[in-house]
């Protein structure tokens, strides 16, 4: 029988558009999202989203798409954002009935081993959460203080220079992911990487890899063909991922693998001996875990191994991002820099006072500058999006029936005008009481601020990430100063860059999940790190004070004496 290959090829092609044409009808026409307002392609399609992801300004389009169409925007086909303080906490309490959107697949390494993170099945997700709760607890956050000051402490040793003038260049951005890496390597599986130490290291461009894998797992998330990607990765696109990844990801990998498994050999072999482990690092509290439920160890080595992965990504962009975006706004805003050196300074006497404790707490200006920080630019700019179960969901005095995603556009409602009246200003003082602000204003503002999310998946390192940044800020005013290089314009807004990113006193980042910083950013210049050579950065000049009480230069520092410097970039 001859087969009559031009009318297959026709009736295959036929039968695509036909396939293609009725499913834009159905998304643009008889879609329960079809009667909520965004681009016509976005309405029908995927692209428009992959197209800003891919772009790296996916924020920024989701911003502007509210701006235009108002507080429930359809971006694409099959999900909404719906941005207001009422749709957050709506979304993300733990009482809502959603789950993680079946995109957050693409994050697990292993398909049959989500972690904590990248679980979307309630219960299970429950289970794990239980477990990383217990591992997170305050008693961890304390025991991870004698190595936040240990590496901060060395940090601003490093970044000082020993004379009595502003330092040389130095790239903010990037000494924070050394400082952010070496120590979350240390907490997470007491690996001293040294990265921040002088001379070569093949570590130092772990942070960089991680970004990158972050960035590439997050344009297949919201690329079209995510679903293509999911299906088959436990049918072996994980093997043949794991076996041809990149690199810069694969090295990143074993690294964590090589930390976790001589780590799990310590714990296992104190916990053969009877004794109590020398460390208590984050690791200890991982494998200490108990399951509340079950009342017997949480995890397994594999188990281990993927949190501890998790952990690694999940804290070392996160926290390095918000105190690059704090270097930043502090060096531009003179006052704030002001207010805040003089609050620590009033408060402790001398840099190791500053400890965990009511003083610190008490610190309401430096909070507030945290504060401003993550709203500015938050460390997870995304909308976050939640898929809804069966049995729908009111928001917004809307119902979404079960099947759509949805989520609400964190970057987009930190600058909310309705919310914020001037989000485009740093202004710490937007989150204090006093001073023509009241009470009902920082009520207000608070309510629509969530930058480690809410409820059940929210962020379970918010406590140690807080302790970390209000202690790398606290020691570094109280003994140094800082100051960007006349002239560098690294990481402002431009007005060459479009619509939501002119503001140069606005420090622009990329999402990629995480944000990639280091600007100024240019649509050529994806990824944005790596390109420029350290001396074209900021730079940190140190110069000799006598600490809070005055600073004229001096000569060389010795401990517990007072340095400032500069941060030129
Ligand atoms: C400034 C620092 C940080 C910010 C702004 C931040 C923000 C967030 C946000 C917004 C989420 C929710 C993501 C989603 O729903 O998909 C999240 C989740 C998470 N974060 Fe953080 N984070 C920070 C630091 C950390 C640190 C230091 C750790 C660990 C030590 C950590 C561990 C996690 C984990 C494990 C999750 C997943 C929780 C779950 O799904 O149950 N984060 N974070």
């Amino acid at each position: 029988m001859s087969v009559n290959y031009q009318f297959l090829t026709v009736v295959i092609l036929g039968t695509v558009v036909a396939h293609y044409l009725a499913n834009t009808a159905y998304n643009l026409f008889f879609h329960p999202l079809s009667k909520y307002p965004g681009p016509c392609f976005a309405r029908f399609s995927a692209w428009p989203s992959f197209y800003h992801t891919a772009r790296g300004d996916r924020h920024i389009w989701l911003w502007r798409l509210h701006q235009v169409y108002g507080p429930i925007v359809r971006y694409r086909h099959d999900s909404v954002a719906i941005t207001t303080p009422e749709a957050l906490r709506a979304i993300y309490d733990s009482s809502s009935n959603v789950r993680k959107s079946h995109s957050y697949n693409v994050w697990h390494k292993k398909a049959e081993a989500p972690n904590t993170f990248s679980s979307i099945d309630k219960t299970r997700h429950a289970q794990r959460r239980r477990i990383l709760n217990a591992a997170m607890s305050d008693k961890t956050v304390k025991s991870a203080q004698g190595y936040v000051i240990k590496h901060t402490d060395r940090w601003l040793e490093l970044l000082s220079t020993q004379k009595s003038e502003w330092s040389e260049p130095r790239n903010m951005c990037q000494w924070s992911d050394n400082l952010q890496f070496d120590l979350m390597s240390e907490l997470c599986f007491g690996k001293p990487v040294g990265t921040m130490e002088p001379g070569e290291n093949n570590l130092r461009s772990i942070p960089h890899d991680i970004a990158e894998w972050m960035w590439l797992t997050f344009r297949i998330m919201h690329s079209p063909f995510s679903d293509i990607w999911i299906w088959p990765k436990p049918r072996g696109l994980d093997a043949l991922f794991a076996r041809y990844m990149p690199k810069p990801i694969k090295h990143c990998m074993k690294f964590v693998e090589e930390g976790v498994a001589k780590r799990l050999d310590q714990e296992e072999q104190s916990d053969k001996n009877g004794e109590e482990s020398e460390r208590k690092d984050m690791f200890h509290y991982l494998f200490q875990a108990i399951d509340p439920d079950t009342g017997r160890r949480g995890w397994s080595r594999q188990d281990l191994l993927e949190e501890a992965d998790m952990l690694t990504i999940a804290a070392t962009d996160t926290t390095a991002a918000a105190i690059a975006s704090a270097f930043f706004y502090l060096s531009r805003h003179k006052i704030a820099y002001e207010k805040l050196e003089k609050e620590i300074c009033s408060t402790f006497p001398t840099a190791d006072d500053i400890k965990i404790g009511p003083k610190l707490s008490g610190c309401e200006y430096l909070y507030a500058i945290i504060n401003e920080t993550l709203r500015m630019s938050p460390s997870g700019m995304s909308e976050f999006p939640r898929e809804v179960l069966p049995g729908g969901i009111q928001v917004e005095g809307e119902y979404f029936p079960s099947g759509v995603n949805i989520g609400c556009a964190f970057y987009a409602l930190f600058h909310s005008e309705n919310v914020y009246g001037d989000p485009s200003i740093f202004r710490p003082e937007r989150w204090l009481i006093g001073n023509g602000v009241s009470e009902a204003d920082v009520a207000e503002a608070k309510k629509a601020f969530a930058p480690f999310s809410l409820g059940a998946r929210g962020c379970p390192g918010k406590s140690l990430a807080l302790m970390e940044m209000s202690m790398v800020f606290a020691r570094l005013l109280h003994g140094y100063d800082f100051r960007f290089a006349p002239g560098d314009k690294t990481g402002e807004g431009d007005a060459n860059m479009g619509w939501g990113r002119q503001n140069k006193r606005q420090y622009q980042t990329r999402d990629a999940f995480v944000p990639l910083r280091d600007g100024p950013v240019s649509e050529e210049q994806l990824p944005i790190r790596s390109t420029r050579k350290d001396s074209e950065y900021g730079v940190l000049r140190s110069r000799m004070s006598s600490g809070c009480e005055g600073h004229g230069d001096g000569g060389g520092r010795k401990r517990g004496e007072a340095v400032r410097w500069e941060t030129l970039r």
